[in-house]
């Protein structure tokens, strides 16, 4: 059973004001803050507090990588998972950073930046350094959210460069913090239920910044390179290191099966699962714990140059126990991927074939064609598996406390 402050006098559902900000020492708006309560109508007043069922607490996820490694495009797939469209807040900021749909509610933490764009400027930092953060506000709001209280999160203008006044965020059934830092803090990582980390290798990381920044928003390449490498110190020191914390790696690297490959075009990506995280089991080939090689091309899978591999087996990662699951190459028909999910297991579908239809579903996004959205369309699942067992896990829990 989770315990919930109770503020007496409040309305659950008020409409807040955001004209009056009162800095406290949680860093947060306190006038302002709404509290919600995620108690059942079965709950017990006493003695200044509710007594809840934990079942309604919200599950919070990380989604760590640097700027252009495919963090929207995985929180598209995601949500899309959930069923519903994800959108900005109604009536809000038009440059709010936050996504909400009907089970999910997805946070950029660029949100946290302390320093806007001028003060980052003037005092010499990156966004990726963490003197360009305030990882008290973003641990004291995170946890609010989880224990069932509304906060007034604050917003990082990406068109002004600006703080703009803040925004009420509700909790959530599934709350998802993603950018630079989810897992940097040890109190945020600690609030975690599950971490993904998208780990772009640098080749592929610059053919996908001059994808984006050249051809739609015009950057030369200088420019672009330049960035790249003024990110770098801050990149490997602040940002990188996270991926030892995560649950689950999407490693993107150049193919292996052309070689010297210097095209960027063709993947090879792995998929790190963690062993022994409570409510994810991780996905295998054929066999579970074998050491699997597979080509599938053939009379079932259409492949074109260089063809498809997949490969699967243990390994270890920063020390601890993973199975990896890996795809190089690209498929010509995104229809004929059923073949390639009929010998997956642990997929945590609900019908046959439901990977093929979110792919199918999502053939426009980005990576559609290869391992990096067949992989983030299965963590997607294994999302939805890991909610719904800790719900279950929840409801289940006031029964055997009866049952004792
Ligand atoms: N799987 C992919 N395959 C190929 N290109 C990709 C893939 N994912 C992302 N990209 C490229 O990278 C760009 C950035 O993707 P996306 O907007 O999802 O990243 P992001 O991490 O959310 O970026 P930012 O933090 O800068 O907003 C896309 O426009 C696309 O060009
Ligand atoms: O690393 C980033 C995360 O998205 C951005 O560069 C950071 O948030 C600063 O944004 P901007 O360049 O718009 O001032």
């Amino acid at each position: 059973m989770a315990i919930c402050t109770v503020y007496t006098g409040r309305s659950l559902n008020p409409t807040p004001s955001i004209s009056t900000p009162t800095k406290t020492h949680l860093g947060f708006h306190q006038k302002q803050v709404v509290f919600y309560s995620t108690c059942k109508k079965t709950a017990r007043r006493g003695g200044g507090t509710i007594t809840c069922s934990a079942e309604t607490k919200t599950v919070v996820i990380g989604l760590a990588a640097d700027s252009g490694c495919g963090k929207s495009t995985f929180m598209r797939r995601l949500t899309s998972v959930f069923g519903g469209a994800a959108e900005p807040p109604k009536g809000g900021n038009p440059d709010s950073n936050t996504l909400i749909s009907d089970m999910t509610t997805v946070i950029c933490l660029d949100d946290y930046h302390s320093l806007d764009r001028t003060g980052r400027k003037e005092k010499g930092v990156t966004a990726l350094d963490p003197r360009a953060n305030d990882f008290d506000l973003m641990y004291e709001q995170v946890k609010a959210i989880k224990d069932g209280v509304a906060v007034e999160k604050p917003i990082y203008n990406h068109v002004t460069g600006l703080l703009d006044p803040p925004e009420l965020i509700k909790p959530p059934k599934i709350l998802v913090i993603e950018g630079l830092h989810p897992m940097y803090d040890g109190r945020v990582r600690d609030l975690l239920d599950f971490s993904i980390y998208l780990d772009i290798s640098n080749e592929v990381k610059f053919a996908w910044k001059i994808q984006r920044d050249m051809a739609e928003r015009g950057h030369s390449l200088e420019s672009i390179k330049a960035s790249i490498e003024a990110r770098k110190p801050d990149f490997d020191a602040y940002i990188d290191p996270q991926k030892q914390y995560a649950d689950a790696v999407i490693e993107v690297l150049p193919t292996q099966l052309i070689p010297d490959d210097n095209e960027g075009k063709v993947l090879r990506v792995r998929l790190i699962m963690k062993e022994g995280v409570k409510f994810f089991n991780p996905v295998y080939l054929f066999d579970e714990g074998s050491t699997i090689s597979w080509i599938p091309c053939g009379r079932k899978l259409t492949c074109s140059y260089p063809g498809i591999k997949f490969s699967y087996g243990p390994d270890a990662y920063f020390g601890h126990e993973v199975s990896v699951l890996e795809m190089d190459g690209q498929f010509d028909r995104l229809d004929e991927l059923i073949y390639v999910e009929s010998h997956l297991s642990n997929i945590s579908t609900k019908f046959y074939g439901e990977v093929t239809q979110q792919m199918l579903k999502h053939g426009d996004f980005p990576g559609s064609n290869n391992g990096t959205g067949l992989f983030q369309t299965i963590v997607g699942l294994k999302i939805r598996d890991l909610f719904e067992q800790i719900v279950a896990s929840k409801a289940a829990a006031p029964l055997e406390a009866t049952k004792a």
